[in-house]
């Protein structure tokens, strides 16, 4: 496996690979690796010939700087998974090689109206940086196609709709999520947990899996409330939101009927942001 620090010697090293007609794909992670991270490795080898995975812990994405500084960062254990799971090449770029420039502040594109929801709304401007660092590693690689976890699905939509706004040829492809054995959605954040927190951490899993088992026994209405009854009365867990929405505009579903429909939660557990959500249909 290569380890690059610059874009230069990636391009260099997937010239030849591109000239020879090889399909490249990537994956673009904060680092602090788990198996959810592995498994969007694996669904790339199925869909690509070269795997290339990014490791950059983006500071124009992040709202809260205290969120930034305690991002966990273990990256020997990083490249041992990636090594393992037989990864091509791994693209560890330090900030001042993503972001040379001062125009770097001024970016700004169109997401629509869903860029400004739930995430959105919580953590202002979240997408922009989200956004501008993907456009960066896009423009870096080149690939053929980049593989998103469904864990973060608002951000699968706006990375959909940055791919139309420029008009790229790379298919965008999203992995399930992947969950612990007690149904807590892997994350890297969840390092964070206190063993209490982990134990009220399955709320999230527990109030979206109700939604979905009982969506044809009550209303809209009668499903969100019963869900945000989970949360009552345990310690230190806050709802941010749980909605059920249009999996395609992320607004409020207006009618059991409509085609795509998703359940998203945010909720703080003890000092740690976690998000999840489930599609009904
Ligand atoms: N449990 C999971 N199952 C599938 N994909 C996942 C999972 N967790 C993260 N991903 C995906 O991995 C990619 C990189 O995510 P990232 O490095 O932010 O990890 P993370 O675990 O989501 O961390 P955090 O939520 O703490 O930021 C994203 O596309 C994300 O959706
Ligand atoms: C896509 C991403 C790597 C951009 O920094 C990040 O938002 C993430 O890890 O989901
Ligand atoms: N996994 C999404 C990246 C973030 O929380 O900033």
């Amino acid at each position: 496996m290569e380890i690059f620090k610059t874009k230069a010697t990636l391009k260099a090293f997937l010239k030849p690979l591109k000239e020879s007609g090889k399909k490249i794909a990537l994956v673009p992670t904060m680092g602090a690796l788990h198996n959810g991270h592995i498994s969007l490795i694996k669904l790339a080898q199925q869909n690509a010939d070269i795997i290339i995975c990014s490791i950059f812990v983006n500071p124009t994405q992040f709202t809260d700087p205290k969120d930034l500084e305690k991002y966990p960062r273990p990256i020997e254990h990083d490249l041992a998974m990636l090594e393992s799971a037989g990864c091509s090449g791994v693209l560890m770029p330090n900030v001042e090689e993503m972001y040379p420039l001062d125009e770097d502040e001024n970016w700004h594109i169109n997401l629509g109206k869903a860029e400004f929801l739930l995430e959105g709304e919580f953590r202002k401007g979240h997408y922009q940086g989200v956004t501008q660092i993907v456009k960066k590693l896009f423009d870096a690689v080149e690939p053929d196609v980049a593989m998103f976890g469904q864990k973060d699905f608002q951000q699968v939509l706006m990375i959909k709709n940055m791919v139309k706004y420029f008009d790229l040829p790379i298919q965008i492809i999203t992995c399930p999520i992947i969950r612990e054995d007690d149904g807590l959605a892997m994350s890297s954040r969840n390092i964070h947990l206190s063993a209490a927190d982990r134990q009220h951490s399955l709320v999230l899993n527990e109030s979206l899996h109700f939604v979905v088992k009982h969506f044809d026994e009550y209303s809209l209405e009668e499903l969100e409330a019963k869900a945000k009854i989970f949360y009552k009365d345990i310690e230190g867990v806050e709802l941010d939101y749980f909605t059920i929405a249009n999996g395609n505009t992320l607004e409020p579903a207006a009618s059991k009927d409509e085609e795509n429909l998703v359940a998203l939660v945010a909720a703080k557990v003890g000092s740690t942001r976690l998000i999840d959500n489930m599609i009904i249909k």
